[in-house]
């Protein structure tokens, strides 16, 4: 014992003499639940046991007797040594108590590898030289602890998972459902309620700036005979080619647009009549190339005196009953 541990030990027991004091400690000793343990470095870097309680001792399922004086490297697997062996090594050397935890595993008595976590608490004391080359300690098991702490880390991870993949479909579900709002579902391009958001957004573009914009309305030819005489769905896969073949002419950023029926609109910011007729006449070529149907159209430029959207839209649509009148299977610019 080191002289300064025993001298405090006593000025808090005033009324108990150093004998009873001896008595206590052998009964912390031989009753403490968790490890206690005396080792001393005899050859630098080994360690030998020099004192147990039998709390320690239960541990690896041995006696007090068979594990005193015996090699802590030949009680520890080589991996777990190391590990120890270092803190006992930088307590020596501090010389003054230090606390860790650290994973350790053990050989039980039928030689299975065991696993726990430990609190230790190291104390240096002196040897009879007067060399710190003893160390006191106190090891208490939290694998409990770390256990409860890992299931709880795991169940935030799975619930972090969850919470994730719950995110995500509901990101998807709010994607389809903001298409939905805005699309047509035959079709795949904007719905009417989006051309109106849409267009009003490009009116005032359009007038902002003071840049073209150009409105083509369009409608498939005696579209009613391709249900009468082939079916419904027949005329549904009329409309999706004919989309194909509108938005092979298209630029990315003109608007198409199902107006309702077998009726689109296209919007064409930046884009003059002049500009835009050439883009129609590709339209109504490209449709009759693919054989399946013809179309006809209606033009106009957005004017200066159109209060809205609305007006340029309905100066398309008499250009486009004018263009049936005609014959259809051509293109009308409102005049
Ligand atoms: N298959 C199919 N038919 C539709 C759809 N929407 C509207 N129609 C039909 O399209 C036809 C539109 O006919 P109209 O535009 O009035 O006339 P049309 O036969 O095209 O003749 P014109 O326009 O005068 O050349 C009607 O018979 C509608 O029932 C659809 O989504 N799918």
């Amino acid at each position: 014992m080191n002289g300064q541990y025993a001298t405090q030990l006593l000025q808090q027991f005033p009324d108990v003499t150093a004998d009873r004091l001896m008595d206590l400690f052998g009964a912390v000793w031989a009753y403490f639940p968790e490890s206690m343990f005396m080792v001393r470095e005899e050859v630098e870097g080994e360690f030998r046991v020099i004192a147990l309680n039998p709390a320690q001792a239960r541990i690896f399922e041995r006696t007090v007797a068979d594990m005193k004086g015996e090699w802590l490297s030949n009680l520890l697997p080589a991996d777990t040594y190391a590990v120890i062996r270092k803190h006992y090594q930088q307590c020596l050397a501090a010389r003054e108590p230090v606390r860790y935890e650290e994973q350790v595993d053990y050989e039980d008595a039928a030689g299975e590898r065991q696993s726990g976590v430990w609190s230790t608490l190291l104390v240096p004391l002196r040897d009879q030289e007067g060399r710190f080359s003893i160390l006191f300690g106190i090891s208490q098991n939290i694998t409990n602890l770390y256990e409860a702490q890992w299931a709880l880390e795991r169940q935030n991870q799975e619930l972090e998972r969850r919470v994730a993949a719950r995110t995500e479909e509901l990101e998807a579900t709010n994607r389809r459902l903001a298409e939905a709002a805005t699309q047509d579902p035959l079709t795949l391009v904007y719905n009417r309620r989006k051309l109106n958001e849409l267009g009003q957004a490009e009116f005032e573009r359009a007038r902002r700036h003071q840049t073209a914009l150009s409105v083509i309305m369009l409608d498939v030819d005696e579209f009613k005979a391709f249900n009468e005489n082939h079916g419904h769905h027949f005329g549904d896969q009329v409309l999706v080619g004919l989309i194909k073949d509108l938005r092979s002419v298209l630029r990315k950023s003109d608007i198409l647009a199902r107006f309702g029926g077998d009726e689109f609109v296209a919007l064409l910011p930046h884009t003059t009549e002049t500009n835009a007729y050439t883009v129609a006449e590709k339209m109504r070529a490209a449709v009759e190339q693919a054989g399946q149907c013809s179309i006809s159209l209606g033009l106009t430029e957005l004017r200066v005196n159109d209060a809205s959207m609305a007006v340029a839209l309905e100066r398309a649509d008499g250009a486009l009953r004018a263009a049936k009148q005609q014959g259809r299977n051509c293109l009308l610019i409102a005049t």
